[in-house]
């Protein structure tokens, strides 16, 4: 079998030299050309595996190159070289379609490991991989927004360039992003999802990038950070947004330089990872605001993808709803929706999204008779005029307006455990106004006893039965 064939495309003598050495070294064959004209004319004649360009070439530049290739030879990723310091260079062409970049003067270590990883994409044994992750791909959904996010993320697969999943909370930007490094050839590496928003200020740098031991009090033991946990793998940086600003300075140059240091440590360790950011928040706003670092906006925010929240494909609620309630089921329990459930939910607006629609079929399931879930069982929170709820199936109060917190009061770490407890708070409260009566309190809370004493026993509440 021929080994994989590489097009080096750059003016300079000495550096062709070193680059052609390298992957010479590396088993690879190699082809070389001086001008774009040179280049054009090759890529006529030969495919291959990698393309890898300078940037500024006698004939015109590199980027030229890099959406020739994007366009007419699709299996082909580009990688540029960039002159040091130039990260507008960088993120352009990896806007352009580059599959990577690498800075100069060219770190060999770091030119190997990029093209190991552009290697992969042309491995015959990866197509089928790729293709086995997009059949069996856990984003359900056939509307015209689900199709075109997975192309998207068919595509982004290939490359290596940062990417900055938006989206409302619980549309889904976890999932497309393991989707995406479950299509890539990272594949069989790791993929490490973070929640900036969860790690205490003080133990960020430790989290991220580890320590030695006996770097400070406590550290008994060495340990690695994310980026190391996550090499030749996706790290997902999930409420980026919550970063704090000194941590985002320290984030950027691990990023830029790909490179990090342990604390305690006195060298830097290459890790070699794809960085996937999300948040539900406005990124460009929070730049200007000032809470978030313009310099990392523009490295994170190389290509933007963005979910659609579900009231916006609402017509793939029969598919979500089949699976979720497939995985939610017993086995053997045939679960199904009762007349205008769909319809009621068709009308609802989904703040929560997906994952609001995974806690109400969850709920209606643990209410419902026989498997059949009726509109009454869904206790829907927003009023949904034309869902009015049947009688005799339940009831859906409308919910007093919340009081609005005060701009300055402290945020919640953990939003989910906050309404939890809030949740809690509010149905002991109205169980010792009843004295424990659960009918009373039903009617007071305005759901069902159904809902109440499953309430009660997720919550763990100890009342005396009733
Ligand atoms: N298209 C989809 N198909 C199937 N399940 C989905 C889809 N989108 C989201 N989900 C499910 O919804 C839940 C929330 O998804 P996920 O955690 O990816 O959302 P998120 O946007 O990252 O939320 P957050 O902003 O709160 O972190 C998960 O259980 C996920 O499996």
């Amino acid at each position: 079998m021929s080994s994989p064939r590489i097009l080096v495309v750059d003016d300079e003598a000495d550096l062709r030299e070193l680059l052609e050495i390298t992957l010479l070294k590396m088993g690879l064959d190699v082809d070389s050309a001086a001008t774009l004209g040179e280049a054009r004319a090759l890529l006529a004649l030969h495919a291959y595996a990698l393309v890898l360009t300078d940037m500024r070439l006698p004939d015109g530049l590199g980027l030229e190159l890099v959406r020739e290739v994007t366009a007419a030879y699709k299996c082909t990723p580009i990688a540029v070289v960039t002159a040091y310091g130039s990260a507008e260079n960088a993120v352009v062409a990896l806007k352009a379609g580059a599959f990577d970049y690498v800075t100069k003067p060219v770190v060999l270590e770091d030119l190997r490991i990029m093209v190991r990883s552009a290697l992969r994409l042309s491995e015959p044994a990866q197509e089928p991989a790729a293709q086995q992750a997009s059949q069996g791909s856990r984003l359900i959904g056939e509307s015209p927004a689900m199709q075109s996010l997975r192309a998207q993320i068919a595509r982004l697969a290939r490359s290596n360039a940062p990417i900055s999943i938006t989206g409302e909370s619980g549309s889904g930007k976890e999932l497309a992003a393991r989707e995406i490094h479950a299509q890539s050839t990272r594949a069989a590496k790791p993929f490490v999802a973070v929640n900036c928003g969860a790690i205490p200020e003080t133990l960020m740098e430790a989290e991220f990038f580890g320590y030695r031991k006996g770097a400070f009090t406590g550290a008994a033991e060495e340990r690695e950070g994310f980026f190391q946990a996550a090499n030749g793998g996706t790290l997902m940086l999930d409420e980026v947004a919550d970063l704090p600003l000194p941590m985002q300075v320290k984030l950027l140059r691990a990023i830029q330089e790909r490179r990090v240091r342990k604390i305690g440590a006195t060298s830097e360790e290459a890790v070699d990872v794809r960085i996937i950011s999300a948040t539900h928040q406005d990124l460009a706003r929070c730049v200007e605001t000032g809470t978030f670092r313009q310099d990392l906006f523009y490295r994170l925010n190389v290509i933007e993808l963005r979910l659609p929240p579900l009231r916006e494909r609402i017509g793939d609620l029969p598919l979500l709803c089949k699976a979720i309630l497939a995985r939610l089921s017993a086995p053997g329990l045939k679960v199904s929706l009762g007349p205008g459930v769909l319809e009621a939910l068709g009308e609802y607006a989904f703040p929560g999204n997906v994952r609001e629609l995974e806690n109400v079929l969850e709920r209606a399931l643990a209410f419902s008779d026989d498997g059949v879930i009726e509109v009454g069982d869904l206790s829907l929170k927003a009023a949904r005029p034309a869902a009015a709820p049947q009688p005799g199936q339940g009831t859906v109060a409308p919910a007093p307006p919340p009081s609005p917190a005060p701009d300055d009061a402290p945020l919640p770490s953990n939003l989910p455990d906050y309404l939890t407890q809030v949740e809690r708070d509010i149905i002991v409260r109205a169980l010792t106004q009843t004295q424990f009566n659960r009918a009373q309190t039903a009617a007071l809370l305005g759901i069902s006893v159904r809902q109440l004493r499953y309430q009660i026993q997720k919550l763990g509440i100890q009342a005396p039965e009733g």
